[in-house]
């Protein structure tokens, strides 16, 4: 079987159709509303908090809150429902969540994205909570995820998930391949391509995106979302902690399950890194929005639909210029 990720692939180029990249609408339809371009930031402590999460729901982006700090989520869901905005939150599958979910279902509140968030998501666990979330709050669109296979991907959706998200180890501060010999990096835009033929209902493709371009490349493959979390880190607005070095501002970004996440050093599978500071998020949604724009014109279309069937060429070194 050919073997391929990110930068071995290039699209290629149809006739154009429009006149002005200004044209092409790169707008995404998930879980029943609509979102300005295909991409989440990831539900990360270093990515995303609640100030961000409501920007985002604000000015159009969809948006998944993390689940590190629990205690938050209900307040939270409360202030987005009294702002007419719609809410997104993640669990994991511990006993805690399960009183979470009845305490949501309590509290008559609408949460309308649920992100089931485990490392290993192709388990009975995550199986158990999503049928559980769909028996208390059958409203709820539900995420479930991580996986790297079409069958995890059709055991999910079978169990009622509503979206699966793929991708095992190909993250920035991930280590899951060091640690444990397992997961998608090398290969994760092709576990998207396999994962996308099995599945039925949506699928988001998480971890692995270095470049702006990467986000037409998930689509093409059968991402209806794509979640980010490195490159949409270390920003003006971003959590992570900043840092000067040398006269250079730095922002932290580390793993969900580093020790700097958990203040541990148990089952660690992430890392953490600096990234230089890069400004203000707002500037690179718009030019991720823009590049999206210019991939839909290069794919000969009017919309996010003209990349998913453009053809594609597997090349082994990507000339780089020099
Ligand atoms: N996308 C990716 O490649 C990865 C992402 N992550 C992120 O890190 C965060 C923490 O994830 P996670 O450790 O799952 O969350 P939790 O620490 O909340 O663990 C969830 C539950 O699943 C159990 N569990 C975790 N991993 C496994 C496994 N491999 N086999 C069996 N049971 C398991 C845990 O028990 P116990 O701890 O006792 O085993 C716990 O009961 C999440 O945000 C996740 O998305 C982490 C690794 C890979
Ligand atoms: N193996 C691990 N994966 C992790 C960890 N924390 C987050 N993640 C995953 O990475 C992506 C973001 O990837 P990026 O390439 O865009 O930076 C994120 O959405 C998670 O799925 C971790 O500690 N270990």
């Amino acid at each position: 079987m050919e073997t391929f990720d990110y930068e071995q692939v290039q699209l290629i180029p149809a006739k154009c159709v429009i006149t002005s990249r200004s044209q092409a609408d790169t707008s995404i339809e998930f879980g029943g509303r609509e979102f300005k371009i295909p991409v989440v930031p990831a539900n990360m402590q270093t990515v995303l908090n609640e100030a961000l999460a409501e920007e985002l729901a604000r000015k159009g982006y969809f948006y998944i809150m993390h689940r590190f700090e629990p205690e938050k989520r209900m307040p939270f869901i409360k202030h987005m429902n009294a702002e007419g905005l719609f809410a997104s939150i993640s669990v994991g599958v511990k006993p805690e969540e399960y009183t979470f979910i009845d305490e949501i279902k309590a509290s008559g509140e609408r949460v309308d994205y649920i992100t089931i968030d485990i490392a290993h998501g192709h388990s009975e666990t995550v199986i158990d909570m999503i049928k559980y979330i769909k028996e208390q709050i059958p409203e709820t669109f539900v995420i479930a995820g991580n996986v790297a296979t079409p069958e995890a991907v059709r055991d999910l959706e079978n169990a009622g998930a509503d979206a699966t998200k793929v991708g095992v180890g190909p993250g920035r501060v991930c280590i899951t391949k060091i640690k444990t010999g397992f997961g998608t990096a090398g290969w994760q835009l092709q576990a998207i391509k396999l994962c996308a033929k099995a599945a039925r209902k949506p699928i988001i493709a998480d971890g692995g995106i270095r470049t702006n371009g990467d986000i037409a490349k998930s689509v093409r493959f059968g991402a209806s979302m794509v979640m980010i979390g490195s490159l949409l880190a270390a920003h003006v607005e971003s959590p992570g902690e900043t840092v000067e070095e040398d006269g250079v501002t730095y922002k932290e970004y580390f793993g969900s399950a580093s020790q700097f996440q958990k203040g541990i050093y148990k089952n660690v599978e992430g890392k953490k890194m600096l990234i230089e500071s890069r400004g203000s998020l707002w500037h690179t949604m718009r030019e991720m929005e823009e590049d999206l724009q210019s991939s839909i014109s290069y794919a000969g279309g009017r919309d996010l639909g003209a990349l998913r069937t453009v053809d594609y060429m597997i090349v082994p070194t990507i000339y780089n210029g020099d």
